[in-house]
């Protein structure tokens, strides 16, 4: 299902789409300088600003889907997508719940999490790409865990080579963003020779549908998962369960019948497991 596509001796400049960081100071090396600094050491001493450290569970969406899971999520977002489905992780009127961790501390609540027994640590957020996560990479890595990391692709850091899957999932119409492609590019870049990366493109319209091929005409290398939209996205306010589960599995059989009419026989299409097991609930 993933692939490690792309080598390493592509690359090329780095490029940052964080205009608006929605308040957020990146507080991490810019990009056209980590393309020089072996982030691993030099952040040992950073903090990173945690919106929630949960699990064990298990990865509810894309090519990873069903595997054990620890997610941590990072607070803050360059993004502000309409449908956006964590909001308290992006929303800067949240931002007294994220807390300033070192890579120790979060170290130590994903081996309380998953009792020391090595799984894959999946870095969300809001957009994770803002903190500086390779010394947590490196440092999980000695104790045999895994990495992903989902992004909506607008900021590349040089840790994504170190990553085990780098999830893209740039943004479609329907979310209000514009995607900077060449940021975008920037990532599978950045990424080259390392993890095995995946596109993952929310659909909920035609547009979106065109978008999401548009994507990997672009990208023909990486495999694609198309993940219907949730139309009852939880309120930014609190931890809502309830969820239209009709109206996301309706969303999902359009699209699958989207993609069988197409013969667009490459891409896969998966729902968001743990909405259907849990709906909008936080921290599963
Ligand atoms: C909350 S985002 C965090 C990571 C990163 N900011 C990103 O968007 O890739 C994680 C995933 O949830 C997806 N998502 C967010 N809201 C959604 C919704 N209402 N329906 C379906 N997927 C959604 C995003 O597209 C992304 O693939
Ligand atoms: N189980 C589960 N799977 C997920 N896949 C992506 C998630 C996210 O919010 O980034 C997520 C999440 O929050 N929970
Ligand atoms: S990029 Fe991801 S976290 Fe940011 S607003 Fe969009 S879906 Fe939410
Ligand atoms: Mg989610």
């Amino acid at each position: 299902m993933v692939c490690r596509a792309l080598s390493r001796n592509n690359r090329g400049p780095r490029q940052r789409n964080a205009e608006n960081l929605g308040g957020i100071s990146p507080d991490t090396t810019p990009v056209s300088a980590a393309l020089t600094l072996p982030d691993a050491t030099d952040t040992q001493g950073a903090t990173l600003r945690i919106s929630e450290i949960f699990g064990p569970t298990i990865q509810g969406e894309g090519a990873l889907i069903g595997e054990p899971t620890v997610f941590v999520r990072t607070g803050g977002c360059d993004y502000r997508c309409t449908w956006c489905d964590t909001l308290h992780a992006v929303d800067a009127r949240f931002r007294d719940t994220w807390r300033p961790m070192t890579t120790a501390a979060i170290w130590a609540e994903v081996e309380r999490l998953s009792g020391g027994v090595p799984l894959t640590v999946s870095l969300s957020g809001g957009n994770p790409a803002i903190q500086p996560f390779g010394a947590l990479i490196a440092l999980g890595h000695r104790h045999g865990y895994r990495f992903a990391l989902e992004t909506q692709g607008s900021i590349a850091r040089d840790w994504f080579a170190a990553l085990d899957t780098l999830v893209l999932s740039p943004k479609p119409p329907s979310s209000g963003m514009t995607t900077d492609w060449a940021a975008l590019d920037a990532c599978v870049t950045a990424a080259a020779g390392g993890p095995a990366i995946v596109l993952k493109v929310v659909v909920f319209d035609d547009a979106d549908y065109a978008f999401a091929r548009a994507v990997a005409r672009r990208l023909p290398a990486l495999p694609v998962c198309l993940q219907p939209g949730n139309p009852t996205p939880p309120p930014a306010e609190g931890p809502d369960p309830a969820v239209d589960l009709g109206a996301s599995l309706a969303q999902m059989r359009w699209l699958v019948g989207r993609v069988t009419d197409d013969r667009w026989f490459s891409a896969r299409v998966l729902p968001q497991l743990h909405v259907l097991l849990w709906g909008n609930l936080r921290g599963v």
